[in-house]
């Protein structure tokens, strides 16, 4: 099966070399063809190039493109779309004064949804999850990681896993599932921490890996609820299962978080919306690759991740939605680069860069998506007519996606 799409006003993130990750200045340069044409064989990625160096040939389909551009799907590589039922009551809370810490300790927060999760069949998880995953395809989404952590318990963690399996099963979007055990203590071992990483150690993990459920663990390190010396324990733990790990940091507070998940080699440390100078300069010394979550801070209004100090520093960037139903119930990729250029002081350049490219890379995708490459995923959106790819962030809340792709195959009209 061949395809060929022709007249393409600008072909977005062409990289003829395969490029790992781009960091520091190098974030600002998107390589880019105008007058574009894009051969997918089989799926991949088979040939581009200028409209004039266009060969005779004959193909199964021929698309025209005139005004439109076409883009790598975004790289979403934090998200939790598998969760029961929704806050939508804490939402109004916080409209009426109560902070999130607050809600969380008063018995909402991550515990409220691991309650509805723990009552929910497996089948419907999978409708409820599937629908989200279906949303944000359209919306422009190629390749996801999805988390497990509102299970709480043996057989919930094991029943949110089992549901990302099957998604992984059953959708042509690459996906990657992270074991998330240590989301938050459960109330059954309020006064007994230890017991319930213990539980994760010694019965989840041991059955997660049985089943080869997750590919990543996670862990929240965060004061009130999982410590650095926790963190250190849980995810050399999950190295002795081959899970590589990629974890919630510095959202509310600095704990030398990152600096044990770099001693981890961490794939990603990801929120960083409150970042030291002590821990820039620990990754500095790091292959990890930074994530930063500007839907959750719009969405709990706390401060958003310092991307220029990040990016000044030399240090690569990626930009995901965090998709939950607490603190982002949105997984729509589009709004996270508008808010990264207009909150953040990204240039459209930068975020773009951060939300393919580089979100490949913290998923251990970076040889199959992320950019226009010849034998990648034919993983693309091709843009309603607009006039510059700056357009995108610049247009924010507007959809400008008119179809998207995968493996070569449309997802989406
Ligand atoms: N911070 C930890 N976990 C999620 C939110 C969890 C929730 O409120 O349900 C996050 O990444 O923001
Ligand atoms: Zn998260």
């Amino acid at each position: 099966m061949t395809q060929l799409f022709i007249n393409i006003k600008e072909l977005i993130q062409v990289r003829d070399k395969f490029v790992k990750k781009v960091s520091g200045k190098e974030m600002k340069i998107l390589p880019t063809i105008k007058g574009a044409f894009l051969i997918i064989k089989d799926g991949l990625i088979f040939d581009y190039g200028k409209m004039s160096d266009l060969l005779e040939s004959t193909f199964d389909d021929k698309i025209d493109c005139t005004g439109k551009m076409i883009l790598p799907t975004w790289c979403d590589s934090h998200t939790h779309i598998v969760f029961a039922g929704n806050r939508e009551q804490e939402f109004v809370d916080r409209i009426n004064g109560l902070s999130y810490e607050e809600i969380a300790n008063n018995g909402g927060g991550i515990l409220n949804s691991a309650k509805k999760l723990q009552e929910t069949s497996e089948e419907d998880l999978y409708i409820q999850s599937a629908k989200r995953l279906e949303e944000v395809i359209i919306l422009g989404t190629g390749a996801i990681e999805i988390k497990s952590g509102y299970g709480l318990t043996v057989e919930a963690e094991l029943k949110m896993l089992r549901v990302i399996k099957k998604l992984k099963e059953n959708y042509d979007i690459p996906i990657k599932a992270t074991f998330l055990g240590a989301h938050a203590i459960p109330n059954k071992f309020k006064n007994n921490k230890e017991g319930y990483i213990n539980l994760i150690i010694n019965e989840m993990l041991p059955k997660i890996a049985a089943e080869d459920l997750a590919d990543f663990i996670d862990v929240f390190c965060e004061v009130g609820y999982f410590s650095v010396d926790e963190t250190d324990k849980i995810l050399s733990a999950g190295k002795k299962y081959g899970l590589i790990p990629k974890v919630h940091v510095n959202q509310f507070n600095s704990i030398d978080g990152i600096e044990i998940s770099i001693k981890h080699k961490a794939l990603s440390v990801d929120h960083l919306e409150v970042l030291s100078d002590t821990d820039l300069k620990v990754l500095i010394s790091a292959e990890t690759m930074p994530v930063a979550l500007p839907s959750c801070s719009y969405f709990l209004s706390i401060p958003y991740t310092p991307a220029r100090k990040i990016i000044d520093a030399g240090l690569p960037l990626t930009l995901a939605t965090d998709y939950n139903p607490g603190s982002t119930p949105s997984g729509n990729m589009n709004f996270v680069v508008a808010t990264a250029c207009i909150k953040m002081k990204m240039t459209p350049e930068e975020a773009i860069n951060a939300a393919t490219i580089n979100g490949a890379f913290a998923m251990n995708l970076e040889n199959k998506v992320g950019s226009i490459t010849k034998g990648k995923f034919a993983n693309f959106m091709i843009t309603k007519e607009i006039p510059s790819f700056g357009f995108i962030p610049y247009s924010f809340g507007n959809n400008l996606i008119e179809t998207v792709y995968l493996k070569g195959k449309k997802a989406s009209n």
